[in-house]
């Protein structure tokens, strides 16, 4: 069976969450009405990186933006996922949450590895669980932009079965071709489809790669999104993971007696 996933490529007005959630709200619409399962929007889409104002921006699990979600999820039938800047009493988070069609929030994880290139680590703290949940009975682990960079902290969200990861990510352009490449490696490492939602546009201090990808578990790309705005779309069918993992068992061949 074919799931349709959306991935909303924005553009994110810097430090401005009301216009923000206005421009997404449409697009969500727009996937929804297009007949998606899943829409993943980019990280940090409501504030972008604008982490010196994240006192007055940030806001915590029941904020305005996530009653936003919860209710176009269970008004459009679709689960909704990205990342958001969180505040957990005097500390502040970049939190991927996921809310299913329900509107029930099944995914709260806090990005592990902290970019210090954009700062991240003077502003924010780091989290230090995994990012497992299920899209409907399909196990899908969530990672955060520079998170990719670590194969090890990716396969240890895929020990549990997950067979997709959700990325999202604010990846800047001069690296685009890394962002590829590592994406294209996760997938053929772990043989699971990756499906990575990259923002577009510029910030005061960055321009921003775009080219959201969707990559089966051989590696090979399913949809892929140009430098703009846009919403790209892809088909994928979460049972090519088991048919891969029987060829070539790689989950079965480890030695974690050698290595973790
Ligand atoms: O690793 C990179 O080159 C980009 C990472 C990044 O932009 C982030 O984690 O926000």
């Amino acid at each position: 069976m074919k799931t349709k996933i959306a991935m909303i490529q924005m553009d994110i007005a810097f430090g401005d969450p009301s216009a923000n959630r206005n421009a997404a709200e449409a697009k969500i619409k727009e996937a929804a009405d297009q007949g998606s399962t899943l829409i993943l929007l980019p990280e940090l889409w409501t504030t972008g990186y604008d982490l010196t104002r994240l006192g007055e921006i940030a806001e915590d699990l029941e904020g305005p933006t996530h009653q936003l979600l919860k209710k176009l999820a269970r008004d459009n039938r679709v689960t909704i996922a990205g990342s958001i800047a969180e505040r957990d009493k005097e500390s502040f988070y970049n939190t991927m949450v996921a809310y299913n069609e329900h509107g029930e929030r099944v995914l709260n994880y806090r990005k592990v590895h902290l970019f210090r290139l954009m700062d991240e680590e003077k502003y924010l703290e780091s989290g230090d669980t995994q990012g497992n949940f299920h899209l409907h009975n399909i196990p899908l682990a969530g990672a955060i932009c520079y998170d990719i960079r670590f194969p090890e902290w990716m396969r240890t969200e895929m020990l549990d079965g997950a067979r997709g990861l959700l990325v999202v990510a604010e990846w800047p352009k001069p690296r685009v071709d890394h962002w590829r490449s590592l994406l294209i490696s996760r997938a053929i490492e772990n043989q699971c489809f990756v499906m990575a939602c990259n923002r577009s546009g510029s910030d005061p201090n960055n321009t921003f790669g775009g080219h959201s990808l969707i990559i089966d578990p051989w590696g090979t790309i399913v949809a892929e999104g140009g430098l703009g705005e846009e919403i790209v779309y892809g088909d994928v069918d979460f049972s090519e993971v088991e048919a891969i993992r029987k060829q070539i068992p790689i989950f079965q061949d480890r030695r974690p007696d050698l290595y973790q």
